[in-house]
């Protein structure tokens, strides 16, 4: 099947930033795609690249077939896109925005939109200007959808929604998928991608770490806690195929993120010197995207209190190995 967004080696500078250092994409039609990525990570910048508002430094991309630096235009015609912070014309009412749109587009644009706008409650003849920041976000949404693009991409399309509309709004998107389209989210609700995405790429350090489909991800990745009698000793050495992500020291304890672990390693382990006990757990979406991007990862309480700085004490005895 012909993919939907392709990229080769995709890279981005800018002064005293390499925000992408070689973005290898292949989304297929019919996906619900979720970039995740930590503040900075580079996603909005590959989402301009793709949507054709910005040129890489090098690298190619394909859109729906069409290249976004020599079609901007052509790209956007044939997309629908939400831009995190989406520019509307403040002195507009809500109604004219969406004629004024309907005017690049065939039929039926305008009345899908107003179909839209009447479910989301927000009034025909009020100013975009004196619009709340969930009520903006939706007329954009709405002029998105209105066009039934066979791409729609929004970078954190829920952010400003309330929960009600928020989870239809995600559920729609699964709808989408299921008809054929595509969706590509870029988003920091890694709970709320979880239940909807079918394809997951984490973005780190201008890279793409990993890009799989939710399950397999899922099903692949494994927390193994190994308590030694000895903490010099060294950990045991796993087996092929699996790959270890990263390792955490905290006393006589080791917790270890591998990818492609298999239960029968576990015997090997218990063998091993100066073991005295192995546990295994299956992983959240949210410690992957932690082990991917910070190379760490313990208990349930350092992953709530992850974005604060009770982390750093817990980052000073880890080892990071880059997957
Ligand atoms: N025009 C620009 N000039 C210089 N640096 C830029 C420019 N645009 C983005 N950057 C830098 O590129 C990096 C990636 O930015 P980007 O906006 O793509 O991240 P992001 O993953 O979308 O982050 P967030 O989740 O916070 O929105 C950041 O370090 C940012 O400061």
């Amino acid at each position: 099947m012909n993919a939907v967004i392709s990229s080769e080696q995709l890279t981005m500078h800018f002064r005293g930033c390499d925000a992408l250092r070689g973005v290898d994409l292949d989304i297929q039609p019919g996906t619900v795609f979720a970039l995740l990525g930590e503040n900075g990570a580079g996603k909005t910048t590959l989402i301009r690249i793709l949507t054709g508002f910005q040129s890489p430094s090098s690298g190619s991309c394909r859109v729906c077939g069409i290249d976004p630096l020599s079609q901007p235009l052509e790209i956007r015609r044939r997309i629908g896109y939400v831009a995190d912070q989406p520019a509307l014309y403040d002195w507009m009412t809500v109604g004219e925005i969406g004629w004024f749109t309907a005017s690049f587009y065939s039929d039926p644009f305008f009345d899908k939109y107003r179909e839209s706008i009447r479910l989301y409650e927000i009034p025909e003849d009020r100013k975009i200007k004196n619009l709340s920041k969930g009520q903006r976000a939706k007329v954009a949404l709405a002029l998105a959808l209105a066009n039934d693009p066979e791409l729609l991409i929004l970078d954190e399309p829920t952010s400003g929604l309330d929960p009600m509309v928020r989870r239809e709004f995600l559920e729609s998107m699964i709808g989408r998928a299921l008809s054929g389209r595509t969706v590509f989210l870029s988003s920091h609700q890694i709970s709320e991608v979880e239940r909807v995405a079918d394809t997951i790429a984490i973005l780190h350090d201008g890279k793409i770490r990993v890009c799989e489909p939710l399950d397999q991800l899922k099903g692949s990745m494994t927390e193994i806690t190994i308590s030694v009698e000895d903490p010099l000793v060294a950990t045991p050495s796993f087996p092929e195929p699996a790959e270890i992500l990263c390792e955490t020291t905290s006393g006589r304890e080791r917790q270890i993120i591998v990818k492609h672990f298999d239960a029968a390693m576990i015997e090997g382990i218990e063998s091993s010197q100066s073991v005295v006990g192995v546990r295994v757990r299956a992983m959240s979406l949210e410690e992957i995207f932690i082990a991917y991007t910070r190379g760490s990862i313990t208990s349930p309480e350092s992953i709530v209190s992850s974005q604060d700085d009770s982390l750093e004490d817990h980052r000073a005895v880890e080892t990071e190995v880059s997957p």
